[in-house]
């Protein structure tokens, strides 16, 4: 079967080039390209990394890739990241695998973010999948409280019996607010609440997005 995470993973480690600062994303497409990266290090491609989460910090000292933190950059050249729901104006939904807050900080801070997804990822509208919002554990309940006056139906994210926790220290509640016909106006709101750290709508950040078909194609849009 042919791996469309993996094909379009790989393409998109075409878009970097020497010297560049690259944001590195997280999940299981990101992956693909972070392997592909390592590769082009290995053959004497110079470039620095800034990882979005731990878990992608292990993977490119793993492979050799010289990193950086912010207290070295303050502008990347690019980010390459996946998402969980794309939608025709290009703004996602992220945060499933828990790293929505590093993702914003790093994509905010880069001149381009290249998003990578199989063709699964891509909606009409978004919220089918239930948005990720980060949330300090500090009365996590009152949050949630809150986001249910907002017609959201959040479920506080469980690691087996244990309660998730991000790399930042954090909750997530995966809300349900399907249909999200107006996603800025609902990010915003969200982000008035003070114990919401950051949602995983991400606005007018993706530039280009790198779609993988089941038959093996990459599409460019
Ligand atoms: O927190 C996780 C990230 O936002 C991922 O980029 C997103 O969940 C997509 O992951 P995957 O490529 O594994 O579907």
């Amino acid at each position: 079967m042919i791996n469309a995470k993996k094909a379009v993973g790989e393409r998109a480690a075409a878009y970097v080039e020497e010297g560049m600062t690259v944001g590195l994303g997280t999940g299981s497409t990101a992956y693909w390209m972070i392997e592909k990266l390592g590769e082009m290090v290995q053959a004497g491609l110079n470039i620095k990394g800034l990882p979005t989460s731990k878990a992608t910090e292990e993977q490119a000292n793993r492979l050799g890739i010289p990193l950086v933190t912010f207290s070295d950059v303050k502008q990347l050249d690019i980010t390459i990241d996946g998402a969980d729901e794309i939608d025709p104006q290009f703004q996602l939904i992220k945060g499933g695998g828990g790293a929505l807050l590093r993702e914003k900080i790093v994509a905010k801070a880069s001149r381009r973010m290249i998003v990578v997804a199989d063709e699964s990822k891509l909606v009409d509208v978004l919220g089918t999948f239930k948005l990720p919002v980060e949330v300090v554990p500090y009365g996590w309940e009152k949050t949630a409280f809150d986001i249910q006056l907002m017609e959201g139906t959040p479920h506080l994210r469980k690691d087996g019996d244990n309660t998730y926790m991000t790399d930042n220290g954090n909750y997530i509640l995966d809300v349900d607010f399907y249909p999200i016909r107006e996603p800025r106006k609902l990010s915003e709101a969200l982000n008035q609440l003070p114990g919401v750290v950051e949602n995983g709508l991400f606005i007018d950040l993706a530039e280009t997005i790198l779609v993988g078909t089941s038959d093996g194609r990459v599409l460019i849009k």
